[in-house]
């Protein structure tokens, strides 16, 4: 019997960053140790201003962060230009690797290929590829395997670019598909297929603030919200889902949160 998912709350930002960085830096450890790399796909909101602070500003525990064994890929991204407002990558540019100090190395990065811009498919497709050339050929694994996915959710319930009742999410085969008509902006985007996005070794949820705490409420408490984006990789992925929240955002929520620490 799988154990369910992980809850922590915490306080407030710096309490939940310090604890993501105990996790980050956990899954990094046992990935060096394991294939000498660590695989990292991220996605866009408010995840990368966090996670910039988590491994960037907090010093404390589980040892340092080894960038230049990091390969970060994007859980979605938009069809735009990389330095583009709307761009995840220049977001986590930003947020992250503009700002990591020389001595903890440099990430392999691997952004959308603007070429394909007007072609979301051939969008889609191209970035399949990159992960197919640095994972393994399609016909010799069936899925990849992402060391760590830290997402966000949506007040919709939405994870990566994948939206509540969304065809998408009926998708088996494919590991990146695109998406042209997102009900948030921008419309054009592409995304982890939810078989990849419940795959990950570990899975992170970053999700703060009281504009969270009805789909939350959702998610954990109900069997609709377990129909919700979200709600799948919770069934899917179940204790390799770890949840970090603050305390405005589970206000009410009544699955077991522990308070404060991992
Ligand atoms: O690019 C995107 O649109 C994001 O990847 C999206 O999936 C995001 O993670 C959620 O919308 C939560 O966003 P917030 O954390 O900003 O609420």
């Amino acid at each position: 019997m799988p154990k369910p998912p992980n809850l922590y709350a915490f306080e407030g930002t710096s309490q939940l960053a310090a604890s993501l960085r105990t996790f980050v830096l956990d899954a990094q450890n046992s990935s060096i140790e394991r294939h000498n790399v660590f695989r990292v796909a991220v996605s866009g909101g408010s995840l990368p201003k966090v996670l910039g602070q988590a491994l960037l500003q907090e010093k404390n525990g589980h040892g340092k962060v080894q960038f230049d064994k990091w390969e970060i890929y994007y859980a979605d991204e938009r069809a735009v230009p990389l330095d583009h407002e709307d761009s995840n990558h220049r977001l986590v540019q930003e947020e992250l690797l503009n700002k990591i100090p020389a001595e903890l190395g440099k990430p392999q990065v691997f952004p959308i290929d603007i070429k394909y811009l007007d072609d979301i498919q051939e969008l889609a497709d191209q970035y399949e590829q990159t992960l197919v050339s640095r994972f393994a050929a399609k016909d010799s694994v069936r899925i990849p395997i992402f060391d760590l996915i830290l997402l966000g959710c949506g007040p919709d319930g939405h994870t990566c670019s994948l939206f509540p009742g969304s065809p998408l999410l009926r998708e088996h085969d494919a590991w990146i598909l695109p998406i042209s008509d997102s009900p948030k902006p921008p419309p054009k985007r592409i995304t982890l297929s939810l078989p990849v996005a419940s795959h990950g070794l570990k899975i992170g949820f970053v999700a703060t603030g009281a504009g969270k705490k009805d789909v939350l409420k959702q998610i954990f408490d109900t069997e609709e919200g377990r129909q919700l984006p979200c709600g799948l990789i919770n069934e899917n992925a179940q204790e390799r889902v770890s949840w970090f929240v603050d305390y405005p955002a589970v206000e009410g929520v009544s699955f077991p949160a522990r308070r404060g620490s991992l």
